[in-house]
This record gives C-alpha cells, sequence and structure tokens, in this order.
C-alpha cells in the first residue's frame, strides 16, 4: 500500500527528510508521531504526491504519486490547511469531492455531516477550526480512498467530538477496511485505534514497529540514587531528575514481571511510561546524541 525507499527531500536549502524507508502492504491504521518540525508534514505531502522526492522511491497503492493525475483515486491527503474555497459551504465541499474520488459515498458523507451537527449551509471559512476539522474528516472518510492520510485530525476538537471521531473512523474502517494514516504529537488517544506507529524524527522515521510493543517501552523508575544506579547499570538512561536524595530515571526497556520484582527487591518504585512520554524522552535523547 505505501513504500518509501530511502528518500530524501529539501526545500531549498532546508533539509526536511533524510533516508526515509517505510513499507506497508496491509490496509490497517497507522499513528504518525513526531516533535515540531520533525518532518512528518513533507513525509504525507511526498505520499499524497504534493512534492516530489529529491532522490529515493515512493509509491502508493503501487503508483509513483508525484504528478500523476490519477493519484486521487489511490490517495486522499486532508491536510491542515485543506484548500477550501471562500465561497464554499459543506454541501459545495461535499459535491466537489464527489467529483474527484473514485470511491466517494455520498450518503456516508450526509450522515457524517448530521451526526456532526454541522450546518450545510454556512460558508466553510467561517466556520470555527474545530468545525472546519469535522468537515475534512467528513471528506477523508467518504472519500474510500485506499490510503487516506489526516493531517492532525483532531485539532480543534473538543473531548467529545475526538470520541465521536475515533468511533466513526473504526466503524468506517470495518466496514470498508483500507490504510489511514493519521498524524499527531499526541499518540495516548490515538493510539488504542492504531495497529502501528510510525516514529519521526531528525528528519527520518526511526521506528515503524506494532503498537503493541511499543507501549510496553518505557519505565520510570523512582527510589535512593545508589539503588536506583544498582538496578540501571548497564541501561540506556533517557533521563533523570533529582529531588534531593531521590532520583527518578526513565529507561528504554520493555516494561515486564521481572522488572517490578526486581524494583519491589531493591525498595525501589516501578511504573510504565506513559507512551507520550516515553517517545518525548526517547526523541529527546536522540537530540542531545545528535547535539554532541
Ligand atoms: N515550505 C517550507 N519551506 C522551507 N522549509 C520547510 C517548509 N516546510 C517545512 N519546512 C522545514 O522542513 C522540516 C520538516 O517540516 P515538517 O512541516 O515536515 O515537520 P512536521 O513534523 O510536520 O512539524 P509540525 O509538527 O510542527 O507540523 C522543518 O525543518 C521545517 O522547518
Amino acid at each position: 500500500m505505501i513504500e518509501m525507499n530511502n528518500v530524501h527531500f529539501s526545500y531549498g536549502e532546508t533539509k526536511a527528510l533524510q533516508n526515509v524507508t517505510i513499507n506497508e502492504k496491509e490496509p490497517i491504521i497507522i499513528g504518525l508521531w513526531g516533535r515540531n518540525g520533525a518532518g512528518k508534514t513533507t513525509l504525507m505531502k511526498l505520499l499524497a504526491g504534493l512534492e516530489k522526492p529529491e532522490s529515493g522511491t515512493v509509491l502508493v497503492n503501487g503508483i509513483a504519486p508525484y504528478n500523476y493525475s490519477g493519484s486521487m483515486r489511490h490517495v486522499a491527503y486532508m491536510h491542515e490547511n485543506h484548500p477550501f474555497s471562500e465561497l464554499w459551504n459543506v454541501s459545495d465541499a461535499l459535491r466537489f469531492a464527489s467529483y474527484f474520488y473514485q470511491n466517494w459515498d455520498g450518503e456516508l458523507a450526509n450522515e457524517l455531516v448530521d451526526l456532526f451537527e454541522l450546518p450545510r449551509h454556512k460558508k466553510i471559512r467561517k466556520f470555527s477550526k474545530g468545525m472546519q476539522t469535522l468537515t475534512k474528516i467528513v471528506i477523508g472518510l467518504a472519500s474510500k480512498t485506499p490510503v487516506t492520510i489526516m493531517d492532525e485530525p483532531t485539532n480543534g476538537l473538543d473531548a467529545d467530538m475526538r470520541k465521536l471521531f475515533y468511533e466513526v473512523l473504526l466503524e468506517t474502517y470495518e466496514d470498508h477496511p483500507r490504510m489511514f494514516l493519521l498524524s499527531t504529537h499526541h499518540i495516548d488517544e490515538l493510539k488504542p485505534l492504531c495497529e502501528k506507529i510510525a516514529i519521526v524524527d531528525q528528519k527520518t522515521v526511526i521506528r515503524y514497529e506494532e503498537t503493541e510493543m511499543l507501549t510496553v517501552q518505557g519505565i520510570l523508575l523512582t527510589g535512593e540514587r545508589a539503588a536506583i544506579e544498582e538496578l540501571t547499570a548497564g541501561y540506556n538512561i533517557l533521563e533523570e531528575r533529582t529531588l534531593g536524595n531521590v532520583v527518578n530515571v526513565m529507561l528504554d526497556d520493555s516494561f515486564s514481571e521481572t522488572w517490578a520484582e526486581r524494583a519491589k527487591a531493591a525498595h525501589v518504585n516501578i511504573e510504565k511510561a506513559s507512551l507520550q512520554d516515553y517517545l518525548v524522552s526517547l526523541t529527546k535523547n536522540q537530540k542531545k546524541e545528535v547535539q554532541q
């Protein structure tokens, strides 16, 4: 479904992606996580055919999307600044989308507009940020394109609407399995939906793994310095904080029963770090290593 091999891309003199390789054949939901400026948007633009790779190959559903007029049959990209015309209301946007997307599901689009309570005749440019996001969600889901890419799909949504979005995404995915690539800065909320997660950092994809494998990573240990040092000798410490006599560290290892027992025996408090905290520490750490 998506293939990126040794892809490099620059905006003029600014290198945005280097040596990116990510391949996925299955129609699964993928989370795309990275810090600001990591390269997520550029990666999505390359997959959507909005930019041409400087070198390397980009294929979506077997086609090279750049400059290919039929690319919208294969890939839909709902980006942050979606180009809604100033004149368009929701009905206009849905009508235009129905011309572009071969598998367009008008019935689903109308159901979602009602579900999200979007006013059909108000100009989209006058919508709140959350309402604009919901309009893009309607188009992305109803497009039923084999690869649907959504940039920060929960941007501006309140907690209720985020929940509703997760529910309808899963429902439409179950009815019509296809690939979704969803970028986010906040992985903990999105991770129950995602079978795999790609982590973009320092202009490349540093990890692409099953969500299940990633979520066990990251151990928080709190206790006296001597006990912590003995327990963690030989392990990769991602972050360390000292509060008087007490040290708190995050280890780059899988949380397990064995670790829980070792910590208990050493009178050290142990917790599983959240995936978000683990990824933030992991990518901070890589930054330090690069700067050295
Ligand atoms: N149009 C552009 N012209 C020049 N440089 C750009 C342009 N767009 C992005 N960049 C640079 O490319 C790099 C990757 O940016 P990109 O927008 O892909 O990151 P991102 O992970 O999507 O960031 P964010 O989470 O902040 O949206 C950054 O260094 C950014 O400054």
